[in-house]
């Protein structure tokens, strides 16, 4: 769910407070099944500054939310719930009943946006449509360690689908992921991943990115990423 950068700057501190405070889910001592349940969720917006952003990652959100202001960059929400719309895109391929028990289901969570504040995922997407491209800032946390004092691979990995997933629209999947992992990436610290569409061929989609250091001067990886646009015709379950 994508929304206009100029009612994201309006609403930014109010969420702000949001994301700084309680979660905001039901408390009403219901069975777990309905705590759980998407109406249940107030969604929160977590591709917002919380405590845990270091000063080069609050420095670089307020440059990009600048350049949010003449509309030709947004930043993208983010949410650990899938929304409604997504759900409904998506269902029609995968979500076969006998495959996933409900109870599961409503469970479910964006797992990049499952850990406590700072620990894991801090990242936050600006798109620029007419550009076709998007900055992704990311600050990977002590809970994504690999080597020791150094972020995994797999989160690194992970991220970049992210970023390259941020540059497609509707629903696609990730075909092929190829990265070449140049520099090792210290563990809590921000890279920028920029990434771009290159090519769109009937159904495929094809993208890449790199990965830099806040000062540029550092190329931690490349990446290239192939997605495919689903087709209502088939279900790959
Ligand atoms: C907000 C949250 C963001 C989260 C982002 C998360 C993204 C993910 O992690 S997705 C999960 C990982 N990916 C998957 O599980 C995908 C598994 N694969 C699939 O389901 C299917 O193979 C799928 C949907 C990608 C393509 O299937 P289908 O729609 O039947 O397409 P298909 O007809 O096989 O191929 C279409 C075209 O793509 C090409 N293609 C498909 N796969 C590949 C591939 N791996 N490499 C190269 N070309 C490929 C085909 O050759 C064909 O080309 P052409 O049209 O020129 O003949």
């Amino acid at each position: 769910m994508l929304r206009s950068c100029t009612a994201g700057l309006r609403s930014i501190w109010a969420l702000r407070g949001r994301r700084e405070g309680a979660p905001r889910l039901s408390m009403d001592l219901q069975p777990a099944r309905r705590l759980f349940s998407t109406e249940k969720v107030i969604h929160k917006d977590w591709a917002l500054p919380n405590p845990s952003w270091s000063k080069d990652l609050k420095l670089l959100f307020d440059q990009f939310m600048k350049k949010c202001e003449d509309g030709s960059w947004e930043r993208l929400p983010s949410y650990k719930r899938t929304s409604t719309q997504e759900s409904e895109d998506f269902k029609t391929y995968f979500l076969d009943p006998k495959l996933v028990e409900e109870e599961r289901l409503s469970q479910a969570q964006l797992f990049t946006r499952g850990f406590e504040d700072g620990l894991g995922f801090e990242y936050v997407i600006f798109k620029n449509n007419d550009e076709k491209r998007t900055v992704c800032l990311f600050q990977g946390g002590p809970y994504l360690q690999g080597v020791p004092g150094l972020l995994h691979g797999g989160a690194m990995a992970t991220m970049i689908d992210i970023a390259l997933g941020s540059c497609t629209g509707g629903a696609v999947m990730t075909a092929n992921l190829n990265i070449n992992f140049k520099r090792p990436v210290p563990l809590c610290s921000v890279v920028v991943i920029n990434s771009q569409l290159d090519k769109l061929e009937g159904r495929k989609l094809f993208l890449s990115c790199n990965v830099r250091s806040v000062d540029e001067k550092t190329l931690y990886s490349e990446a290239t990423g192939l997605f495919i646009k689903l087709d209502p015709e088939k279900s790959s379950t």
